[in-house]
């Protein structure tokens, strides 16, 4: 089996509630090879954004370490975590977090140039990225012109833009309806296959789910198989 991208080692997390402490991640492991696509699925609340959140380098654990290409995280300064989030993390949301006064393809641009790819090579992957995921002929168009299958899978050109090793997704379908959610995800999906990258996708739709290679769930602060 590959070299996992992605390693949760043993991670605890909880939060303040009032008086109390609510623990969300208690000796969690998990770990995502390339090529993979899991589908993360349980109830509201369990702490599936908090776990995207810590494997994105979003939050830190209170224990445990991520690793992520086989680099351990927890001791890296901001600027260390912020370049491995921007070069090796792409996240996509149940919103698409689009910049409202940047084209599609403006929107695809500038994470590329954030890393100092000159405009015009990050102009020529952002339309291929866009015409991969369908949506090449709105490139010039702003966010609020699409539709919400169309910003969807603009948020996800983007979230593949500087060719990240994994993928986190937090409810990317989640707005959409069930036949706009499928193509989305058909999109995403042959995305992934196709470049070899990680994903790890929060869902409620077990439709969606059950077409990934594999399931998880959280069930007493750890991460474990899904069982029907
Ligand atoms: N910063 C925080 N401070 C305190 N509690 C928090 C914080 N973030 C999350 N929580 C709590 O931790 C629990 C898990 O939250 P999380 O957002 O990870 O759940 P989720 O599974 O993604 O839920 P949903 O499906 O509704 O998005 C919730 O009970 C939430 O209220």
């Amino acid at each position: 089996m590959a070299a996992a991208v992605l390693e949760l080692k043993k991670i605890e997390r909880s939060y303040r509630q009032g008086a109390d402490r609510l623990t969300i991640l208690q000796d969690a492991d998990f770990a995502l090879v390339p090529g993979e696509m899991v589908a993360l699925v349980a109830p509201s609340g369990a702490g599936k954004s908090t776990l995207l959140h810590l494997a994105g380098l979003l939050e830190a654990p209170d224990a445990g370490e991520v690793v992520i290409g086989g680099r351990a995280c927890g001791r890296l300064n901001d600027d260390q975590r912020t370049a491995i989030r921007r070069n090796e993390i792409g996240f996509v949301y149940q919103f698409h977090h689009l910049l409202p006064e940047f084209t599609a393809e403006e929107n695809v641009m500038i994470p590329q140039m954030v890393t100092g790819m000159a405009p015009g090579e990050a102009k020529g992957r952002a339309l291929q990225l866009l015409d991969y995921l369908r949506v090449g002929h709105r490139a010039g168009h702003r966010p609020a012109e699409l539709s919400g299958g169309e910003q969807q899978r603009v948020a996800i050109a983007r979230a593949v833009a500087n060719a990240p090793r994994v993928l986190l997704a937090d409810e990317p379908t989640g707005n959409l309806d069930p036949v706009t959610a499928g193509y989305v995800f058909d999109a995403l999906e042959a995305l992934v296959r196709q470049s070899g990258l990680a994903a790890l996708i929060a869902t409620h739709n077990h439709d969606l789910a059950r077409r990934m290679d594999r399931v998880v769930t959280l069930e007493g602060g750890k991460v474990v198989p899904f069982r029907h």
